[in-house]
């Protein structure tokens, strides 16, 4: 390296020492020399003729002065340029030295490095600058090659100061470096070069800007992070921690991990740390307390680290509380009913498994309660679902009334309620209850503006008379409900073994159904009506029978209920009207007189939302007028809600449907109602008729009913008529239509088909 720091004072004291030391030996020299050998006996011609020796001796003398003096300067000198070239080339700082036109004049060690690593193979003048393609100031600002450090400080004698830049080289890659560049001047202050001093930051800056992202994503985390020592003893929290446990970062710095957990004694430190570290990774639940003492549940994820030789744990901490309390709303949905927040089905088994292990320890009764509305069905169907479930509210709100604490209420979907009680001693515990139930259900149900009426039929189970298992309880429950709803509903039954073969020969009777169904196992039988006028069939009734593969021929008195029940009825009506009008149509190609089809209708099928649209399809599917399908509705489902009825009658009967009040007089029609609905004929009874030749009370209700039918101006016709008796009755009280035994009993449709093609006037005689 040529050039030198300037160490002027040094350079001079060296050198005035040299010429001092010179001087003083010179001048003592040539005072003392002639002295000494004057004082030593030589005389002064001696002396004279000594002078060439003593000036040799002089010089000898004083060249061996110089020689050591120079040789200790030199090597001091010498010294301290070596000890400065190795500071210089051991610093990580590239420097280099350009002359006044820029020419590289020196660079030390790290520069080569650099410029390497930068890619530049010119670096021997300033030209090598020519390889930088680019430079950008701290503020990310272009800056053009006039303004590089280096030119500034050769033109205009700038120092710039460590300056934070970005390069890229030939690469293309950008670098950041530390720049420094500083003029170099002679004694004048002329300038005659610069020197410019560059690290590499690069790497540095990564890892700055890598730090400063974890810094932010942690002070940023959604969850508390805490580092704690060996001691329990928070070493470092993050914000969040601090926002969630109302610390500053310094108290909960001098707090350990049991101030702030309640269920976490410190007395279990010790323990607890053993087994974090036998488990390093671990995620559990726990509780935090804040500041102000509110306690809240966390997940804690803790792992363990080696940090600075110390065992270390790392803690992230949700706050969970949400979550909580949606898992218990869960809970609370998966075990509840959503519409009356009673138990569900899942909680009830669960009840009664607790309920039979209580009754079993205390040498005790269970009683299983299943109930279901009567007729809730037909209120959901004709009043909306909103006021149905308001039905149901209501329902639950009286059952809970009737229960003790221990007990268990349960809704268990539709119109079905269960209940467990577990305080029995004796059978007729059960039966109180039941009776209690029941009277809760005599006051009616208020829904807005109106008042219902709604019974219920009781089932019930005892533990362990009836079984042991949750389930058993609840089937035998449930075959007791169904008996009791067999014998007409609002009452109670317990359970029995006859009970039992009966709920699963329904069960059975009830996939056979579905299967008839699908395998088209019904036919239609056909029961002609007479005019009593003329004698003639005026219509038939079509009935459905059920062609069983096993059972022989079923009665719809043993499978339509059923069918109601499980909503089987709906495709099995579809199918009735269908056939019927198949008939209708099949009988008109065999060039029979046409006859009036009656077809039966049940609440559920009437009721449905689409029940106009579908029959009106199945009659244009056969292209029959509506006016010989006399559509039969029984006056209970009437009665129901008779405003709905009304407005579908009415459109049924704009259609041109014919419409019949089938079973009429077993019902509680207000006349005032029958005057809205637009019916076409009242069906009495089959059991009035059945007694009318025998029994007053009887003959005036049939009598009344044909008075009633022909006061409304529609037709009367007579059920079940099986005796010449009934008939001389019916036709004095002026009945125009009979239909029974008497005449004839419901006929496959070919033997109907017979009596069409072979019409004989009926003119039975008493
Ligand atoms: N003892 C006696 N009985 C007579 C006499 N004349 C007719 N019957 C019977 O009385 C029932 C009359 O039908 P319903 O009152 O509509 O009563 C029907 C009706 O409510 C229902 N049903 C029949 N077919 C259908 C259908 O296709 N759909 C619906 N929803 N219900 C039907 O089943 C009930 C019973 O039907 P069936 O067993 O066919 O019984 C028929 C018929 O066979 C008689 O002189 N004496």
């Amino acid at each position: 390296m040529s050039y030198r720091p300037s160490k002027k004072s040094t350079f001079l004291s060296t050198a005035s020492g040299i010429a001092l030391t010179y001087a003083l030996i010179s001048l003592l020299w040539i005072y003392l020399s002639d002295s000494l050998l004057l004082a030593l006996g030589i005389d002064l011609l001696s002396l004279s003729k000594l002078q060439t020796w003593k000036g040799s001796v002089f010089v000898f003398c004083t060249a061996m002065v110089l020689f050591f003096l120079l040789r200790n300067a030199i090597k001091r000198a010498l010294y301290g340029e070596a000890l400065f070239r190795k500071v210089v080339e051991t610093i990580p700082t590239g420097i280099w030295v350009v002359d006044r036109e820029g020419n590289v004049v020196d660079c030390n060690f790290a520069a080569h490095g650099l410029l390497q690593e930068f890619g530049i193979q010119a670096y021997n003048d300033i030209q090598g600058y020519a390889e930088i393609q680019g430079w950008w100031s701290d503020n990310g600002q272009p800056v053009h090659p006039d303004e590089w450090g280096i030119s500034r400080s050769l033109s205009r004698g700038e120092t710039c100061l460590r300056e934070k830049i970005d390069i890229a080289c030939t690469d293309g890659v950008r670098r950041t470096v530390l720049y420094t560049s500083l003029p170099l001047k002679s004694e004048n202050g002329a300038i005659t070069g610069a020197m410019a001093l560059v690290q590499d930051i690069t790497e540095k800056r990564k890892t700055d800007e890598v730090l400063r992202r974890f810094r932010f994503s942690i002070e940023q985390a959604s969850e508390a992070i805490f580092w704690i020592n060996d001691e329990g003893r928070f070493l470092f929290v993050n914000d969040q921690a601090c926002h969630s446990l109302g610390y500053s970062a310094s108290e909960l710095e001098s707090l350990h991990l049991w101030d702030i957990d309640p269920d976490f004694p410190a007395e279990r430190w010790a323990e607890q740390w053993e087994r974090m570290k036998s488990d390093p990774k671990q995620v559990f639940e726990t509780r935090h307390q804040r500041k102000d003492g509110r306690i809240f549940p966390v997940e804690v994820s803790a792992s363990q680290c080696l940090f600075n030789n110390e065992e270390n744990h790392v803690a992230f901490v949700r706050d969970i509380t949400i979550r909580k309390k949606y898992e218990k709303e869960l809970e609370h949905q998966s075990n509840h009913d959503a519409l009356t927040g009673l138990a569900n089905r899942v909680l009830l088994d669960d009840r009664i498994q607790q309920a039979i292990v209580h009754a079993e320890r205390a040498q005790r009764n269970t009683a299983v309660f299943l109930l279901d509305l009567d007729r809730f069905k037909v209120i959901n169907d004709s009043l909306g679902h909103s006021q149905g479930d308001a039905v149901l509210l209501a329902v639950a709100e009286r059952l809970s009334a009737c229960i003790s604490p221990g007990d268990t209420l349960s809704r268990l979907g539709g119109d079905e309620f269960a209940i467990v009680m577990t305080h029995v001693n004796h059978p007729a515990d059960a039966r109180i209850m039941a009776q209690k139930i029941l009277n809760a259900f005599e006051q009616p149900f208020p829904l807005g503006n109106r008042e219902l009426r709604i019974t219920t039929s009781i089932g019930a189970s005892l533990y362990p008379r009836d079984g042991e298992q949750s389930e058993d309880l609840l089937r035998h429950a449930d075959a007791a409900m169904y008996q009791a709803k067999k014998q007409g509903g609002n009452g109670f039954q317990f359970c029995s073994e006859e009970m039992d073969t009966r709920a699963h020969k329904a069960l059975e009777l009830e996939g056979d159904l579905r299967q008839a169904l699908q395998l088209g196992s019904f036919v239609l039988h056909y029961q002609p009506k007479v005019k009593i006028a003329s004698g003639k069939i005026d219509g038939c009734e079509a009935l459905v029978r059920w062609n069983h593969p096993d059972k022989g021929m079923i009665s719809p008195d043993d499978f339509i209920p059923l069918a109601e029940e499980t909503g089987l009825i709906i495709a099995l009506g579809e199918w009735v009207l269908r056939e019927a009008c198949r008939q209708f149509k099949a009988w008109q190609a065999q060039g029979l007189p046409p006859i009036k089809i009656a077809v039966n209708l049940s609440a559920r099928q009437f009721l449905q939302s689409d029940f106009v649209e579908s029959i009106q399809t199945i009659l244009h599917e056969f292209d029959i007028d509506p006016h010989w399908l006399d559509l039969e509705l029984t006056e209970s489902m009437v009665m129901e809600d008779p405003d709905r009825i009304a407005k579908l009658l009415a459109e049924l009967k704009q259609i041109g449907f014919a419409l019949s009040l089938d079973d009429f007089g077993t019902g509680y029609s207000s006349l005032n109602y029958l005057r809205r609905f637009p019916i076409d004929c009242l069906k009495i009874d089959r059991s009035f008729i059945l007694d009318v030749a025998s029994d007053a009370t009887a003959a005036s209700v049939a009598n009344s009913v044909i008075g009633i039918a022909h006061s409304l101006g529609i037709h009367a016709i007579a059920e079940g008529v099986e005796t010449r008796e009934q008939y001389a009755f019916l036709a004095m009280c002026e009945c125009d239509s009979i239909q029974g035994y008497l005449f004839s009993k419901p006929l496959p449709a070919n033997d109907l088909a017979a009596l069409l093609a072979n019409p004989t006037p009926f003119k039975p005689t008493t």
